[in-house]
C-alpha cells in the first residue's frame, strides 16, 4: 500500500493496494401500502470486494446473478457509482480490481440495483482517507438520490425493517425492529421484470378514496410488523401500486391473491415480480413453502403454474450492509 497520493493540486486518489469488502442484504419494498417508503432486509446478501490497483486497469471477477450480462469497463453500476462518490469527495480513480459474488437476482423486486448502489457508495467512501470519509446518512442521501426512491436503500443500509421519507433537506430513515416471530417467504420467479417498467405503469393520481384506505394499512403495517403480526394481513393490504402492476406480472398476482386468499400475508415485493409473505411464526412460513409449492405443480391454477417459483423461507436481516478494508487505512 502506498498511501494517499496527489494527482493534481485539487484531486486525491484513493490508497492503492487497500481492499474494501462490503457485504450487503437484498431487500423487499413496499410491503403492500408502503409505495416508495417501507423497506426491509432480507438475508440473502452479495459481496463486493474493490481493490484500487497501482495500473489505470479496470479488471472484473464476477460470479453468480448477472455474470453473462454484465458490462466490464466503467459502465458498469458498481464503478459508475464509486466514480461519482470520489468525484464529490474531491478524488480521481485510477486502476480497480471489482469482485462481485453476486447472489440476489436481478430485476425481480429484491433490490438487486439498490444493494449493488449501496455497496460501491460504501466500497468507496471506505477507501479515501478518514478524514474525508462520510456517515450514513451521506450514505443513504446519495444512494436514495441514485436509486431514486430510499425503501431499498435504507433497509440495505441499516438493516430490519426502514421507514423512509423525503423533505426539503433530502432522504431520512427510521429503523424498526420487527417482531421475532415475522418471517419472511419469497417465491421467485424465473421472470425478469425492470423496476423501471413497472414504474412506467403507475398512473400520475389516485382516487383520494384509495389514498386514505392505503395510509390506514400502512399505519397498521407498522403496529402489525412491529408488536402484532397477527395483523400482518390485513397490513399488507395495498391501494396504489400492485393492481396497476398486474398486467406484466399475472402469475404473481394470482399468487399474491390465492394466498391472501388464504388467511397469509403476501404481497408483491418491490416492483415485482417476486411475490413476498410475511409468517407469523414458524409452522405458517412451513406451511407458505409448502402451499406455494403445491399451487406451483397443480394445474388447477394455471397462472400460477405456468410460471417455475424458487421458493425460499428467509430471515430479516437485523444488521444491513457491512464494510471492512485490508490493510486498514
Ligand atoms: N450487483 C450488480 N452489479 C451491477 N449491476 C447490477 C447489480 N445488481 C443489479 N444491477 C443492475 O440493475 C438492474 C436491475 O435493477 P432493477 O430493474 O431495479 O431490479 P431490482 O429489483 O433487482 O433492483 C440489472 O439489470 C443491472 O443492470
Ligand atoms: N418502491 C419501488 C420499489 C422497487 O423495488 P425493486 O426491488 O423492484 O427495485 C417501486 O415499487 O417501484
Amino acid at each position: 500500500m502506498t498511501g494517499l497520493t496527489m494527482t493534481s493540486p485539487l484531486l486525491k486518489t484513493p490508497a492503492t493496494g487497500a481492499t474494501a469488502t462490503v457485504r450487503v442484504p437484498g431487500t423487499s419494498a413496499n410491503l403492500g401500502p408502503g409505495f416508495d417508503s417501507l423497506g426491509l432486509a432480507v438475508s440473502l446478501y452479495d459481496t463486493l470486494s474493490i481493490t484500487v490497483l497501482e495500473t489505470p486497469a479496470l479488471e472484473f471477477e464476477l460470479s453468480g446473478e448477472g455474470v453473462e450480462s454484465l458490462p466490464r469497463d466503467a459502465s458498469h453500476l458498481v464503478v459508475k457509482t464509486m466514480d461519482l462518490v470520489w468525484e464529490r469527495l474531491g478524488y480521481s480513480r485510477g486502476g480497480l480490481r471489482v469482485s462481485a459474488s453476486n447472489v440476489l437476482p436481478h430485476g425481480r423486486g429484491l433490490g438487486s440495483s439498490a444493494s449493488a448502489i449501496v455497496a460501491a457508495i460504501m466500497a468507496a467512501n471506505a477507501l479515501v482517507a478518514p478524514a474525508d470519509q462520510q456517515d450514513d446518512a451521506w450514505v443513504l442521501q446519495l444512494a436514495s438520490e441514485l436509486e431514486g426512491h430510499p425503501d431499498n436503500v435504507a433497509p440495505a443500509i441499516f438493516g430490519a425493517v426502514a421507514v423512509s421519507w423525503q423533505e426539503a433537506a433530502g432522504f431520512a430513515s427510521a429503523k424498526v425492529m420487527p417482531h421475532a416471530g415475522v418471517i419472511p417467504v419469497a417465491a421467485i420467479p424465473d421472470v425478469e421484470l425492470k423496476t423501471e417498467r413497472a414504474r412506467g405503469m403507475l398512473p400520475a393520481t389516485v382516487p383520494h378514496a384509495d389514498a386514505a384506505a392505503n395510509s390506514g394499512r400502512a399505519a397498521l403495517l407498522m403496529h402489525a410488523l412491529s408488536a402484532e403480526p397477527t395483523l400482518l394481513l390485513a397490513g399488507t393490504r395495498d391501494y396504489l401500486h400492485q393492481d396497476y402492476r398486474a398486467e406484466a406480472m399475472p402469475g404473481s398476482a394470482a399468487l399474491v391473491a390465492q394466498l391472501r386468499q388464504e388467511g397469509h400475508a403476501a404481497f408483491i415485493s418491490g416492483a415485482g415480480p417476486t411475490v413476498m409473505t410475511l409468517a407469523n411464526g414458524v409452522e405458517e412460513a412451513e406451511l407458505i413453502v409448502h402451499r406455494i409449492n403445491e399451487l406451483g405443480a397443480s394445474t388447477s391454477m394455471p397462472a400460477i403454474s405456468g410460471v417455475s417459483w424458487r421458493v425460499l423461507r428467509l430471515q430479516v436481516d437485523l444488521e444491513g450492509a457491512k464494510v471492512e478494508v485490508h490493510p486498514s487505512l
